[in-house]
């Protein structure tokens, strides 16, 4: 990949916003932990230090070695990153009085600097520190302020070294974009041409060099990201790409039928396999999300191999990896695997001896959806909810039985055509029903129930890593009440998630 911007990622929560903000400039850019970075090759044309939720003013705090690294590119640190410019250089940082989270006004802006060319004054910003720059060192000058924060942005004199307090990367920072311009293409000279079609030509070119004459086999799921990822490598190799979709018995209802009915229209050669015994074998008497997904992770790699073995002469897997898994695993804050792991990052059992290729290991969701509407996959597929690898499995608490499943499909099945029916698909990032393992009293033609509760979830969101619960209107959530109860049997209650992420997530296990 040539040109290119380094951020180098402290641990602050809104590391990928400043990716996917530069992303948004058509320049491409990559995320590496501060403490591994990549050698300084021409490539990088402006290094980004993020936030971070540590203190500059505690031992130990993240560090890096500056000197190598100033003067060699231009260089934006946003908060934590300015702080720890400005406190190296013998300027001084100190907890505020007040802490800062939210908006705020810069006052007072130099528009003689390239970095703030075209803001306005009073420019709402958002600000999320607990420690401000009291002091900057010599030969540092203050280059915007607010009327709580005077430094609230530095330059060094005689170099491309900058240093703002507020996070330009976030929405509510109203120009923080044009900063990020600012930077990205008068001061770093990027020239914004990284776009769905350039990654396109770049990556089936690489994929053609990297696999040549090989065979690869591949998951694939029905969903955005393998499909895209196959779609890709299908250009590069054409007919040595053989796709295997697996019936798990954890999908939604109809959903093997019509996966391998719209793939058709692709191309692609595609082997469904039923593998449903395999996986309820597999889960049987299981209730923990972990051991679920890591039972689930190891019958996909068997289903994987048995058929890779079915064909001569396969070399790789292809995986439908993308970014934020990527991310995740080598993030400075440790891997997200401590809270759910994702069966497709981590590498393969040592007895597979195949080497992965995933094409779409450096973009984003949104991104990925870009590429497929460019290589022109029908927005039937592009246009899906995301659905999870493990399937209705981490939907249903508990253990999991066949007779199970079938319930949570029926309910499933209802919300799902219903938000179709009623034009709120679109509207919604993801949705799914849960099926809990509890059972509640009703009434029900003057009989006593006592059956299953399940819940519906609907989200909004970007990229799955925040989202919230999506105000759906009443009359519907009553419409698909009345219908899942009257319609599912051994379903007596129902009820709606109203929970955010964080501190809930998407996902029930
Ligand atoms: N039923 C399946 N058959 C074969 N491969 C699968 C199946 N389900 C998941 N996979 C593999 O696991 C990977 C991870 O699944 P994941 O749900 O994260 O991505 P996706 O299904 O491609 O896209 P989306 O996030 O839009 O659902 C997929 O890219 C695919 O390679
Ligand atoms: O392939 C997957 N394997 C998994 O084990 C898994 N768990 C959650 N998800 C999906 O990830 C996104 C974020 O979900 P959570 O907020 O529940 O972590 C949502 O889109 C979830 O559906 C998974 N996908
Ligand atoms: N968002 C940040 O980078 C915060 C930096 C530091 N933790 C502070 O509170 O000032
Ligand atoms: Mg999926």
């Amino acid at each position: 990949m040539a040109e290119q911007i380094l951020i180098l990622d402290f641990g602050s929560q809104y590391t990928q916003l400043i990716a996917r903000r530069v992303r948004e400039l058509n320049v491409y850019c990559e995320i590496h932990p501060y403490n591994n970075i990549p050698e300084i090759t021409s490539d990088f044309k402006g290094l980004i230090l993020s936030g971070s939720p540590c203190s500059v003013r505690d031992e130990g705090s993240p560090d890096l070695d500056l000197d190598a690294l100033r003067g060699k590119l231009p260089i934006l640190g946003v908060c934590y990153g300015s702080q720890l410019l400005a406190q190296k250089y013998g300027g001084e940082v100190l907890p505020s009085e007040i802490r800062e989270y939210g908006r705020a006004n810069l006052d007072h802006i130099d528009l003689h600097y390239d970095l703030l060319k075209e803001m306005t004054h009073g420019s709402q910003v958002w600000m999320s520190h607990g420690d401000t720059i009291k002091t900057l060192p010599e030969g540092f000058d203050v280059i915007a302020s607010t009327a709580s924060v005077k430094v609230a942005a530095f330059k060094i004199q005689n170099e491309e070294t900058y240093g703002i307090q507020f996070h330009p990367e976030v929405t509510h920072s109203v120009e923080g974009k044009n900063l990020l311009r600012n930077f990205v293409v008068n001061i770093c000279g990027c020239s914004q041409d990284w776009t769905s079609d350039m990654f396109i030509d770049i990556t089936v070119a690489e994929l053609k060099e990297r696999i040549g004459d090989d065979k690869v086999v591949m998951g694939l799921s029905g969903g955005v990201d393998s499909s895209v990822a196959a779609t890709l490598i299908h250009r590069a190799i054409g007919e040595n790409l053989t796709c295997v979709f697996v019936d798990n018995g954890l999908l939604r209802k109809n959903e093997y039928e019509e996966v391998l009915e719209s793939y058709k229209t692709l191309g692609l050669n595609v082997i469904g396999v039923d593998s449903k015994q395999r996986f309820y074998d597999a889960l049987a008497g299981i209730s923990d999300p972990e051991t679920k997904r890591k039972a689930i992770g190891k019958a996909f790699i068997e289903v994987f191999d048995d058929e890779a073995h079915k064909i001569d002469g396969v070399k790789w897997l292809g995986q439908g990896t993308i970014y934020p898994d990527v991310i995740e695993s080598v993030s400075v804050k440790g891997p997200s695997a401590t809270i759910k792991s994702h069966h497709n990052v981590g590498g393969l059992p040592d007895f597979m001896k195949l080497s992965v290729v995933e094409p779409l290991n450096t973009l984003f969701k949104d991104e990925v959806r870009e590429v497929g509407r460019a290589l022109e996959i029908p927005e039937k597929i592009i246009g899906r909810h995301p659905f999870p690898g493990p399937g209705l499995a981490i939907r249903i608490l508990g253990d999991i039985t066949e007779e199970k499943v079938k319930t949570l499909q029926e309910v499933d099945y209802i919300f799902i055509q219903g938000l179709k029916n009623h034009g709120l698909y679109d509207q919604v990032w993801q949705a799914g029903a849960i099926l809990l393992p509890i059972q509640s009293v009703g009434v029900m033609g003057d009989e006593r129930t006592y059956e299953r509760v399940v819940a519906l979830r609907a989200v909004g969101s970007v990229d799955g890593m925040t989202a919230d619960w999506i105000h759906l209107p009443y009359d519907f959530l009553g419409k698909m009440s009345n219908e899942i109860i009257n319609r599912v049997k051994g379903v007596n209650r129902v009820v709606y998630d109203i929970s955010s992420k964080p501190p809930a997530t998407i996902e029930w296990e």
